[in-house]
């Protein structure tokens, strides 16, 4: 298990398991035996099916880390009822509205990464500053330079320490993921350096939702476009699902600490992932470039990359390589049996086209197993190949997540609701006002530590790239 999530760099033991033992073989936890699952169709059915819940140390996380009234800290009925009426707020449409909003902060960092040209950067404070910067405006309408800056710096903090994983925190994870609920509850009140900033964190997250509300329902009253950002739409008492009480104000204020956390964590990490393999291949960096000066002399639309095939293929590789939920844990709530789309051979050579589990068995759902599996992405799925999306390499199957049957976004009915705001954030790629170049430096390695990150070689979490303008 220890081998699974802590290895010298991320996969060195997962993939070559899988390719060992294919998509489904157990591993020694802490606790029992679990079950790694990478098979499409068999993914599919845990993802979807109610016999299945989250796995108690992700649940853990999950408890410790936001309010009890968040979307995913919620369970059964209440967390249906809160996604069908958050999702007003991330639909095509919605998210359409909000574009002026990604324009602006793209101007923003291409002109920060601009000002670098020439130097060693690490891109993290620079993205995660205008990932926060974006999530900020677009969900709470409110320039990230309101925010408190206590809110700022414990949201820094937190995304630090989360990034910290070793073995020791895994087992007392384990451990604690055990402990009756209450019992877990009382432990965030001690006076623990890291339980400290999850409790500020929580209760300035509160704050800001809750004034974010009050400005909202003002400017609503006086007549103000609620469709700029998400909480506006949801406030918009001309549509919103609030006058009929299916999500009161208080549960939208709670929602505030997992959007900003979120959100801010996994976008900016995917637009590293992107920018680091952009140096790790000048050609293709410079055949997309030729892309975007091609669109750019075309009709100008304000959805350009829908039109560049190639910038599309790039952020599904990057997604496809680097999935913020490498592996996520589930635990069987009742019996049940798991469909195979790839049968497994038993011990006695047999093949089954299904698993039986029992209650109380905990899986990892190894999704960068899934998104390298050869049978789907290609012979070369190991290596990042964006041209595999166009050239017919992928092949159709069981339809799994939102997007491009990629599981990074999650997939059933805990599927991300930001996953098409992650997309356009990604325009960073294609804002061309400002040409840049990255250029590789130093062998850096993947970690897993909740998500995927990029750490140096003695493990800080960093990602110094060469910029050039060009
Ligand atoms: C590349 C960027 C992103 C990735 C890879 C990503 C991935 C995920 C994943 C894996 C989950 C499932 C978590 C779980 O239940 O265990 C999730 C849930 C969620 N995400 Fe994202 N996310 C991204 C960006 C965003 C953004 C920008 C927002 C909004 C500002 C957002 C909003 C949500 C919400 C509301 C949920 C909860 C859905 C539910 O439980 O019903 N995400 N995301």
């Amino acid at each position: 298990m220890l081998q699974l999530l802590l290895p010298p760099q991320y996969g060195d033991y997962e993939f070559a398991w899988l390719k060992k033992f294919g998509p489904v073989y157990s591993v020694k936890g802490c606790f029992g035996n679990r079950l790694m699952i990478s098979d499409p169709l068999g993914m599919q059915y845990i993802l979807n099916s109610p016999h299945f819940g989250r796995g108690p140390a992700l649940q853990n996380v999950m408890e410790l880390m936001l309010d009890q009234k968040a979307i995913v800290a919620a369970q059964g009925d209440t967390h249906k009822r809160l996604h069908a009426a958050l999702n007003i707020g991330f639909t095509s449409a919605a998210v359409r509205n909000y574009q002026p909003i990604f324009e602006r902060v793209v101007e923003k960092i291409t002109e920060q990464l601009g000002k670098c040209s020439g130097s060693l950067t690490d891109l993290y404070p620079i993205l995660s500053a205008a990932s926060l910067s974006a999530i900020s405006e677009a969900v709470l309408g409110c320039s990230a330079r309101d925010l408190d800056e206590d809110f700022v710096a414990n949201n820094e903090r937190i995304i630090f320490l989360s990034s910290r994983q070793s073995s020791t925190q895994i087992i007392a994870d384990a451990i604690a993921s055990r402990l009756p609920k209450i019992v877990r509850r009382a432990a965030m009140h001690l006076p623990i350096a890291a339980f400290k900033v999850l409790r500020t964190v929580k209760s300035l997250a509160h704050q800001i939702g809750r004034r974010a509300v009050a400005e909202k329902l003002l400017a609503a009253q006086q007549g103000a476009n609620m469709k700029t950002d998400v909480f506006g739409m949801l406030l918009d008492l001309e549509q919103s699902d609030l006058k009929k009480n299916v999500l009161t104000e208080e549960e939208l204020v709670a929602q505030t600490g997992f959007l900003m956390i979120a959100g801010q964590e996994s976008v900016t990490n995917t637009l590293v992932f992107g920018c680091l393999e952009l140096a790790r291949h000048p050609e293709f960096q410079h055949q997309r470039r030729a892309e975007i000066h091609a669109s750019l002399r075309g009709p100008s639309t304000t959805f350009a990359y829908e039109s560049m095939p190639l910038l599309n293929a790039f952020i599904k590789e990057t997604l496809r390589l680097y999935p913020a939920p490498a592996i996520h844990d589930y635990t069987t709530v009742q019996d049940t049996v798991i469909p195979l789309a790839d049968g497994i051979k038993n011990s006695r050579g047999e093949v089954m086209n299904h698993i039986p589990v029992q209650k109380g068995q905990v899986m990892h759902v190894a999704i960068a197993s899934y998104q390298r599996l050869q049978s789907r992405w290609g012979e070369d799925a190991h290596q990042f190949r964006p041209s595999r999306w166009l050239d017919g390499t992928i092949k159709q199957g069981q339809a799994v997540g939102p997007y491009a049957n990629l599981l990074a976004f999650l997939g059933g009915p805990r599927v991300c609701l930001g996953w098409r705001f992650a997309y356009v954030i990604h325009d960073i790629h294609h804002n061309d006002n400002s040409p840049l170049a990255f250029r590789k430096t130093i062998f850096f390695r993947t970690h897993y530590s909740n998500t995927l990150i990029l750490v140096t070689p003695s493990g800080e979490k960093a990602a110094p790239l060469y910029i050039t303008r060009i």
